[in-house]
């Protein structure tokens, strides 16, 4: 692979020229994980961790890398390597970390164009898009919005749907694609060029993988595990966050993506889900998690037809990303003294969701 198939261009070599005569190379963070890094250079991946007076310097979470930076490292050996800097960014996805006063969690750097996907038969909302639209300015992402699922629809409401999202959002590029009849799909392929980068912001269950698989042309596991060992005794298992397409294209996709949907979507959940919600007043247990308990309304009703068992599903998914992303935030926050308010919140939280 050449760099420039992971975005390595004019601007990126300039910010890089100076350091190069100190004898840095140029890399991308491909993933990230507790100020551990994987840095693809043009002479491969390396494991790689930030020179101790970038981190003595840093200020804020900004200062550190993120997936998507272009970095200046030494190569040390054949599978380590240490980041010098971090050159200039050209666009940053963020947000306020939950619970977390003033903390900014970095999605990505470097994203050219944001996929805004929904599907457009359930918990369609405008507002959502242009909250997501807000995040694109803020961050310097061009976004193009991205309706899924149109299959499940009739022609005159999908005509009408579109119509409305074009009312209401000017100028932003608006493509209604199906995996059953495939419409759609070479519109978003013809957007994707080589040497640029893409993310897709959406709630669990709208489509995003399978809009990847067919952006990639074959299946794309969305955590791509790989496994390092160093000679310095160390071995991680991390996910590759950062895909480069085999048509051209690269695709940053990672928790803080996912998290981004659903933190986002939260409040639109009972809505999406309402028929299992009512269901579950009916469960024998409180805290029934509707995946194995006797007496359980939500499972009974799927067994009868009466909750869609997609929808079902796309729910136990939900919850499962909604409590690993609770104990990531509750991990972060160990040392904090606030530990048992966020623990009481997010218990509070999705108790309101599993009641
Ligand atoms: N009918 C129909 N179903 C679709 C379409 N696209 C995706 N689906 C289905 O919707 C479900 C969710 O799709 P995914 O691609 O996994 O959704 P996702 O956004 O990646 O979900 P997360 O991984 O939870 O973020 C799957 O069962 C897909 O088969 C479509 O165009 N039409
Ligand atoms: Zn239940």
């Amino acid at each position: 692979m050449e760099l420039e198939d992971l975005g390595y261009n004019d601007t990126v070599a300039q910010s890089m020229a100076g350091y190069n005569l100190d004898g840095l190379e140029p890399g991308r963070v491909v993933a990230e994980h507790r100020e551990r890094y994987i840095v693809r250079t043009a002479a491969g991946e390396f494991d790689a961790e930030i020179l101790g007076n970038l981190r003595f310097s840093a200020k804020g979470r900004e200062d550190f890398p993120a997936v998507g930076d272009w970095v200046a490292l030494s190569i040390y050996d054949s599978d380590f390597a240490i980041i010098h800097r971090i050159l200039p960014r050209f666009s940053l996805l963020s947000r306020q970390a939950v619970g977390q006063f003033g903390e900014v969690q970095i999605i990505a750097a470097n994203v050219d164009c944001a996929f805004l996907v929904q599907a457009i038969d359930r918990d369609f909302s405008i507002n959502r898009f242009e909250r997501y639209l807000t995040v694109c300015h803020s961050s310097s992402v061009s976004p193009v919005i991205v309706l899924t699922k149109t299959d499940l629809i009739d022609q005159s409401k999908k005509t009408e749907l579109i119509e409305l999202v074009k009312s209401r959002i000017s100028d932003v590029p608006v493509i209604a694609v199906s995996n059953k009849t495939l419409d759609g799909y070479e519109d978003v392929k013809k957007l994707v060029e080589r040497g640029k980068s893409y993310c897709m912001l959406g709630s669990s269950g709208v489509g995003k993988s399978t809009l990847l698989n067919n952006l990639a042309g074959k299946t794309v596991m969305r955590t791509d595990e790989i496994s390092n060992s160093s000679n310095r005794g160390r071995h991680v298992t991390t996910h590759r966050e950062l895909i480069v397409l085999e048509s051209g294209g690269i695709v940053i996709d990672n928790p803080g993506m996912r998290e981004f949907g659903i933190a986002d979507s939260s409040f639109g959940l009972e809505t999406a889900f309402d028929n299992i919600i009512n269901f579950a007043q009916e469960c024998k247990y409180n805290d029934c998690t509707h995946t194995n308990e006797k007496g359980c309304a939500v499972i009974d009703a799927v067994e009868k037809g009466k909750i869609d068992s997609d929808s079902y599903e796309n729910y136990l998914k939900m919850e499962r990303e909604r409590a690993h992303f609770a104990s990531t935030v509750a991990e972060r926050r160990k040392k904090g003294k606030d530990l048992a308010k966020t623990i009481k919140s997010f218990k509070k939280n999705s108790m309101r969701i599993a009641t």
